[in-house]
């Protein structure tokens, strides 16, 4: 008999959307459903399935979704003026720019010229700020990813506070904002990185260890403390299969809670991504 507690990410991120489909109708009885505008520049084959899925969440949920394709070679002026039009549209609540951008294009100029009340990643100056400084009052966004891991580990039933958090990473997209999260949640953190000295002791003490490095299967089972719930973000093709940054199969039978990958974090950042953009409505008005 096996005893492995999977974290379903996808029936948790299906739950979510069906909450979120509900407050959607009363937002478009009040006169305008909440819109959403994805910007992607070039046709990367990965871009594009992350894209698609926004779609096909965005209808499910009743949220209005508008794509805007645009060549690799578009000039970061063209680009700023697609987000200028977006910021100044009525229909459109949030807007995502795919990263990552072509060399030429300057993504931290890209990200600072959205509108902080569109900004449903959660990546301008603004709502990281707002973050960094544990503002709960103000109108904040936080990035879909790390939210989607909180979210994963509360709705699974596991207390955060006072745990031991260990993460692999510090992305500006992943890592750090997600020990941010973890620190407002009262969780005592340690972030892990390519410089780290005794990576693997590190991750065998936490009671809580996100991996997010973007390394097949770099987590074995020495890294993992028994009965340690193990959240496992990385997204990685290898021969054309998906493969996360946890050796499951290692490590399932020692860990505790565990998300597999895929069906684990990934449905909950588009679920979050929802979230977002029906925060944001809220906060635009009819
Ligand atoms: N499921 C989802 O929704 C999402 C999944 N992802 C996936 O998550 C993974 C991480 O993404 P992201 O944060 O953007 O990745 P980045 O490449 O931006 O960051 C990777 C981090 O891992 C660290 N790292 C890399 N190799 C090692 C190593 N051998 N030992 C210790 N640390 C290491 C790096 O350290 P250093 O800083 O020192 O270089 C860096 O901090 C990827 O697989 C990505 O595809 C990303 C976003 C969303
Ligand atoms: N501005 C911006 N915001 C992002 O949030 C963003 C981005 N750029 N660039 C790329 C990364 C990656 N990302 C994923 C989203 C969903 C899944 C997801 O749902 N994955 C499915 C599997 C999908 C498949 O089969 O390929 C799963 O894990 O079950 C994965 C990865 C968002 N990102």
């Amino acid at each position: 008999m096996s005893n492995v507690e999977l974290i379903d990410g996808k029936q948790i991120a299906s739950d979510i959307r069906e909450e979120l489909k509900g407050r959607v109708q009363e937002l478009k009885e009040e006169g305008r459903v909440p819109g959403i505008s994805v910007v992607l520049v070039g046709d990367n084959p990965a871009s594009q399935t992350y894209v698609n899925m926004k779609d096909k969440a965005a209808e499910e949920i009743g949220i209005y979704s508008d794509k805007k394709e645009v060549s690799d070679d578009i000039s970061e002026q063209e680009l700023l003026g697609i987000i200028d039009d977006l910021n100044n549209d009525d229909e459109i609540d949030g807007i995502l720019v795919q990263l990552p951008l072509p060399d030429h294009i300057d993504e931290h100029k890209v990200i600072e010229s959205i509108d902080p009340a569109k900004d449903v990643d959660g990546f301008h100056p603004v709502n990281t700020g707002r973050l960094f400084s544990g503002q709960q009052d103000k109108l904040r966004f936080d990035p879909c990813t790390p939210k989607g891991i909180i979210e994963l580990i509360e709705r699974q039933g596991i207390d955060i506070e006072g745990k031991d958090a260990v993460i692999l990473g510090r992305s500006n997209i992943v890592g750090k904002p997600v020990a941010h999260l973890l620190i407002e949640k009262n969780a005592t953190i340690t972030i892990c990185h390519s410089r780290t000295d005794d990576l693997a002791g590190k991750a065998s003490s936490a009671d809580i260890l996100v991996a997010a490095v973007g390394r097949p299967e770099f987590v074995t089972e020495d890294m993992v403390k028994e009965g340690a719930c193990v959240i496992d973000v990385g997204i990685n093709r290898v021969d054309g299969e998906l493969v996360g940054d946890v050796d499951f199969e290692a490590v399932k039978e020692k860990a505790g809670p565990i998300t597999p990958v895929p069906g684990g974090v990934g449905p909950m950042t588009i679920a979050m991504l929802m979230h977002n953009t029906v925060k944001a409505r809220e906060h635009h008005g009819v």
